[in-house]
This record gives structure tokens, sequence and C-alpha cells, in this order.
């Protein structure tokens, strides 16, 4: 007979910061998903008997390797960089690569663990990974970041393939690194195959897929709005970063008829009273894509703006809100105080940007709270779409793919709904992505035995 390991959730809890000491990050999120599975396993022998939230809470493998590359002053740099393969029971690793100071190997496996739950609630066949280096492009000249980009590649590409593991985007990482690295598998293996997401139209992108994540996750700020009767149109946002999730949230805000109030880097916020309009988001993309400056230019350029360097912008009073820069951005205070300014929807653009002393503020005062494994997972989608289009050698046009976006998001908040209604109607979306995320990957690995 199986022994049945059945463990409450503090104990769990304990094993996973044993196990992981020093990775904070990547504790956070199995906590915030460990307590609402906890409660769906109940006493569903099954799972605990096969340890299914332990497994998946242990990466498949974590790969660390070094990269040496030269600057332009022919100084010989080395920085480290990882991939880590969470789990691939419903589909090939899938999962963006983060170019940032700030990366360790706790953030990459926070990332790829939400990320497994994240690809699974889109409902394509894609398993969750995360990679990235402790590189900062930020400052460094277009020949040494295609420099570090070879370099990365010429480790990664023995790790990666279309059926095993295919990497995209995320913070610092964007069209012209995608760009470098695909060239680079390219050259070392002498393929053309859709190993890596996010490329440009002219050699396999997918149209849409620049847009998904921002646009995706306004929409899904819809769906919420909707479920409750409301809408975008004449509402106020406030949104932070200004790459590309930030911009494409503003943009598809703006068309939607709400009005854009803050963007902001890890320099400060700008605040603009008139409204971030097209023009504007416009002028932020080209600061930022193009003349790779800093948002407090935003303030010298548009006078009525002004810049709050070294802040945050939850304290500027909305209706909506969008975090759209990075994990743990909007703390316990930030979001009293959103509450206190009545704010009535909050949908994250970012991965884990709310404290789960956060998350209890919006829980507890009922606002609606739509987390970024459901929220962002409009990106990722469509670089499941782009995979297809890959495989298949077709191209779907803008038109269909943003239909698809629509719809694909649709279904995501449906599921949440499903499994996140509570008495009074009142949906904890939170709970709603973590059950129905893991239903599909616990009941995969069931289906292998013990692997
Ligand atoms: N790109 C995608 O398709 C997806 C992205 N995401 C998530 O969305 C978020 C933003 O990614 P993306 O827009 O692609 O990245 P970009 O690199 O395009 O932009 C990142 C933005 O966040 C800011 N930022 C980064 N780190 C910090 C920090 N420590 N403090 C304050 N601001 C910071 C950057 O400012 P600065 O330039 O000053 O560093 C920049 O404005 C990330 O959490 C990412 O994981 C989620 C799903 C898909
Ligand atoms: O498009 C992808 O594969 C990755 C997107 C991503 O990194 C994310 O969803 O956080």
């Amino acid at each position: 007979m199986a022994v049945s390991d059945h463990v409450d959730f503090p104990t769990f809890m304990e094993g996973v910061k044993k196990r992981n000491p020093g990775q904070p990050e990547f504790v956070q999120a199995v906590q915030e998903v460990a307590q609402d599975i906890f409660d769906f396993i109940g006493d569903k022998e099954e799972y605990h008997e096969a340890q299914i939230l332990r497994r998946i809470a242990e990466p498949d493998r974590v790969v660390s390797f070094r990269v040496c590359w030269e600057d332009d002053n022919h100084c010989i740099r080395v920085q480290r960089g990882w991939r880590v393969q969470n789990n691939n029971a419903i589909g090939p690793y899938k999962g963006g690569i983060r170019f940032h100071p700030s990366v360790t190997e706790s953030v990459l496996k926070f990332l790829a663990f939400e990320q497994t739950f994240k690809n699974s609630l889109t409902g394509l066949p894609m398993g969750g990974g995360k990679g990235g280096a402790n590189f900062n492009p930020r400052g460094k000249s277009d020949s040494e970041v295609m420099r570090f980009c070879q370099a990365f590649m010429t480790e990664l590409y023995r790790h990666i393939g279309p059926d095993t593991d295919v990497p995209a985007g995320d913070i610092g990482v964007g069209a012209r690194e995608i760009g470098y690295m695909f060239g680079q598998y390219k050259r070392i293996t002498n393929r053309w195959e859709g190993v890596l997401t996010g490329k440009a139209t002219e050699y396999g992108g997918s149209q849409m897929r620049p847009e998904a994540t921002g646009y995706g996750a306004v929409y899904f700020m819809q769906n919420m709005l909707k479920h409750q009767g409301m809408d975008v149109e004449g509402h106020t946002a406030v949104i932070s970063g200004s790459g590309n999730v930030a911009t494409h949230a503003a943009e598809k805000i703006v068309q939607l008829g709400g009005k854009v109030l803050t963007l902001s880097d890890s320099g400060g916020f700008i605040h603009d009273p008139d409204g971030i309009d097209q023009e504007r988001i416009d002028w932020v993309k080209q600061l930022k894509n193009v003349r790779r400056g800093r948002i407090s230019e935003y303030a010298d350029h548009f006078t009525n703006a002004t810049f709050h360097e070294g802040k945050r912008p939850w304290d500027v009073p909305c209706d909506l809100a969008l975090p759209c820069a990075t994990q743990n951005e909007l703390n316990e205070e930030e979001a009293k105080e959103l509450v206190a300014n009545g704010v009535k929807a909050v949908s994250e653009g970012a991965n884990m940007p709310t404290t789960l002393e956060g998350v209890k503020v919006f829980h507890d005062a009922k606002i609606m709270y739509g987390p970024g494994k459901a929220a962002n997972a409009g990106g990722v989608a469509v670089s499941g779409l782009e995979m297809s289009q890959n495989s298949e050698r077709i191209s779907w046009n803008h038109e269909r793919l943003g239909e698809m976006l629509t719809e694909l998001m649709e279904g995501i908040h449906g599921k949440c709904v499903e499994y996140g209604k509570q008495d009074g109607g009142y949906v904890d979306y939170v709970k709603g992505a973590n059950i129905a995320g893991f239903k599909k990957v616990a009941d995969a690995m069931l289906a292998f035995g013990v692997v």
C-alpha cells in the first residue's frame, strides 16, 4: 500500500524554506500558491500520495553557466546565466529571459514556478521555464549587447529546442536581444526553427506578440469590471513601468476610453494630469526603445507633467491600477493607500508585483484583484500561437490574432471565476488562477506515474 505523506500547509512551507535558503522570492511565490492548493486538495488523497505540489515546487532542473564577453574597451567581463526548467508535464518548457542586475537564482525560480501555472491557464500545451543573467543592458552599446547575447546563447543553445524549451523576452530582453540570440542559435546549429518567440515578423515572429502582454492585462481588467457591471471607459488608471508591458497596457486603456495618469522606471514616476494619450505613449516608446532614455525626460518635454524621483506611483488617486514593472513593487502600505483613494480594480502586467501583505489588503477590501499569472498571460499565450505558426509554417494576421488574444483572456478570466467564486459574488482571482492552473498540470503528472 502507498504511504501518504499528508503534511499540513505550515509544515509544507517549513520544508520549502529549509530546502531553498536565501531564496525569498521563490518561497514567496510557492507560499502564495500553496495556501490555495492545500484548501483545494483537502482529502483528495491521490494528489497527496503522489506529492504533486512538492514536485511542482522542485524545478526539473536549474542550469547555471558562465557568460564571458568582451566590452568596447576590450575588457573581459564575466556574468552568470541561468535557465530554470520548472515543469514540462503539459508541454515544452516555455518562458522568458531576463537581463537585469537584480537577477538571481531565486528570482528565476519564482518566475519559472509562476510560469508553470500561467501557461497551464492559457489552455495551450506549454510547460514552465524562465532564464536570464545578471547583465545590465542599460548604458551598453549595441555591439556590447550583441556580444553578450551571442555569448549567452553559445551556452544556452544546448539546453533548448522547439520541442524542449522555448525562451522569449522579459525585462531587458526585447526585439533587439531576441534577434541577436536567434541569429546565434541559427549560426551554431545550422537550423532555422521556432526556438525563441518574440521574434520580429520578418523571421517568423507573430503579429500582436509585442502588444499581447499589456493588451491582455487590460482585457483581463475589462473582464473583471464587466463581471461586476462596469467598464474601463471614463476611468483613470495608474500604471508603473515604461517598458513593453506598461506602454501597451497604457495604449489599450486609452483605446478603451480610459485616462492614463502615470508611468515609471527605476528612477521614479511621471504624473501627467492631462492624461498620457496615444501621441505621448508613442513618444515614450521612442524614448525607451530607440533613444534608451529615462522616464524623467517626459516631464522636461511635456510641461504639465511632474517627475517624482525615487518614488512609485501608488499614491496618485485612481480607479484602476496596473503594476507593470517588476516583482514586489507594491507593498502593504501602498495597497492601503490605493484602497483609501478608491481604487476599484488592480490588474498585474508584471509578475508578482504585489507583496503577500499587499494582496491581503486588496482581498480584505474586496477589490477586484487580477494576479499576474492570470492577468499577464496574454503574452505567453500569443507566444504559444507563434510556436504553432512556426511549426505549421503559416502566419496569422493582426486582426485574427487580436481576436484570439481576446478569446484567450476571456477564457482565463472564466477559469478564475469558476474556481475562485466566493459567497456573495466576490471573486478571489488568486485562488481561481492557482487552482485552475494547478489542476491541469497535476492531472498530467498523475498520468505519468512517478517520474
Ligand atoms: N514582456 C512580456 O511579454 C512579459 C512581461 N511580463 C512581466 O512584466 C514586467 C515588465 O516586463 P517588460 O515590460 O517586458 O520589461 P521592460 O524591460 O520592457 O520594462 C521593464 C520596466 O520596468 C522597470 N523596472 C525594472 N526593474 C525595476 C525595478 N527594480 N524597480 C523599478 N522599475 C523597474 C524598468 O525601468 P528601468 O528601465 O529603469 O529598469 C522598465 O520601465 C516584468 O515583471 C515581466 O516579468 C510578464 C509577462 C510577459
Ligand atoms: O512569451 C513567453 O514565452 C514568455 C513570457 C513571460 O516570460 C511571462 O509570461 O512572464
